[in-house]
């Protein structure tokens, strides 16, 4: 008989209390995803479907503690970062991460979808100083990759909440993503650049032309925590050994499905929670933008296969 041990995830995170963003849509993701997801706490955010009221960034001593506590524990397969809010422990995180070997995804968490701040000038710094250089892939938003490419360092302050971004309109999103997808990765970054909405998020690797991986595009205010519960799918995909273009795939199709199941609730004044551990839908083609329950079989293309 086979061992029935689930692979290990470590998400190194902040808290939503809320409970729709950071460690808990990561370790719900990576529970319904059929591996063991460990926690390492970065920040502890008062935070709800409105915004952030307030951060409290926990002494990187702590963080390196609790670093310690996992790795000389359990068998990581794979980490996922999402918000680490200090260059310290985003330079922490890379240096112990990059010591073990295991994938790492790096989720650049800069702004949350309320237009929260939650990693300034400084944090950008050490993310293209530390951490992208030793990331198997990062999955910035287009205003998180817009940032990391700022050589101003006011990147941050270009952000805007999801409903204001980019100016460019609907169609013009796919083609500043893979944009910013190539200049990425022209500097070395492999990068998953997200589309949002747009339905479409560009893998670019270095030496590559940036490849689409389309998928539906559902239209929901139940968006808050899409980038971590991404994430979190993707590292999780990769822990059970799969290839990165087809963890992409499925990580897309994953959240897409998940976005379709809880654009029908109603939870919270602002933007709701993903549906995390509910059975998600398929969606039977690339364009729609409603929710039709069908199966639970992923369903998302790659233009061109991806066998990174
Ligand atoms: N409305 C949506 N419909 C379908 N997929 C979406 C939607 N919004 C985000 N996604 C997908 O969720 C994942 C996270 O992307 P994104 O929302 O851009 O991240 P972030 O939360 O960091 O802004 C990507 O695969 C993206 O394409
Ligand atoms: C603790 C924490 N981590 C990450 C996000 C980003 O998620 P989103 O972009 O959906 O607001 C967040 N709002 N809070």
């Amino acid at each position: 008989m086979s061992d029935p041990t689930p692979p290990v995830v470590l998400t190194v995170a902040g808290t939503d209390s809320g409970g729709a963003a950071g460690t808990a849509a990561d370790l719900a993701t990576i529970s319904h995803l059929g591996a063991h997801g460990a926690c390492v706490v970065t920040a502890v955010t008062a935070q709800d479907t409105l915004g952030v009221r307030a951060v409290h960034p926990v002494p990187v001593e702590v963080v390196e503690a609790q670093l310690d506590a996992v790795f000389d524990d359990l068998p990581v397969a794979a980490v996922k970062t999402g918000m680490l809010g200090s260059p310290e422990v985003v330079a922490l995180v890379a240096r112990r991460v990059a010591a073990t070997g295991v994938p790492l995804v790096v989720d650049p968490v800069l702004v949350a979808t309320s237009g929260a701040v939650l990693g300034g000038a400084e944090v950008v710094r050490a993310y293209r100083e530390h951490l992208l250089p030793v990331a198997t892939v990062a999955t910035p938003n287009t205003d998180e990759a817009r940032a990391l490419l700022s050589s101003d360092d006011q990147g941050q302050s270009q952000t805007r909440s999801r409903g204001e971004r980019d100016g460019t309109g609907a169609h013009d999103a796919p083609e500043l993503a893979r944009q910013l997808a190539r200049q990425l990765s022209a500097r070395g970054v492999r990068v998953l650049v997200t589309g949002g909405e747009s339905g479409t998020d560009w893998l670019a690797l270095p030496g590559a032309e940036p490849l689409a991986l389309r998928h539906p595009s559902v239209a929901t205010r139940h968006d808050h925590g899409t980038g971590c519960t991404h994430s979190s799918a993707l590292a999780t995909h990769l822990a059970h050994g799969r290839p990165l273009g087809e963890a992409a795939a499925l990580a897309a199709a994953y959240v897409a499905g998940q976005l379709a199941t809880s654009n029908r609730w109603r939870l919270g004044r602002g933007r709701g929670p993903v549906a995390h551990t509910l059975p998600g839908h398929t969606l039977p083609t690339h364009t729609q933008s409603a929710p039709q329950a069908v199966t639970r079989t992923p369903h998302a293309s790659i233009d061109r296969g991806v066998h990174a």
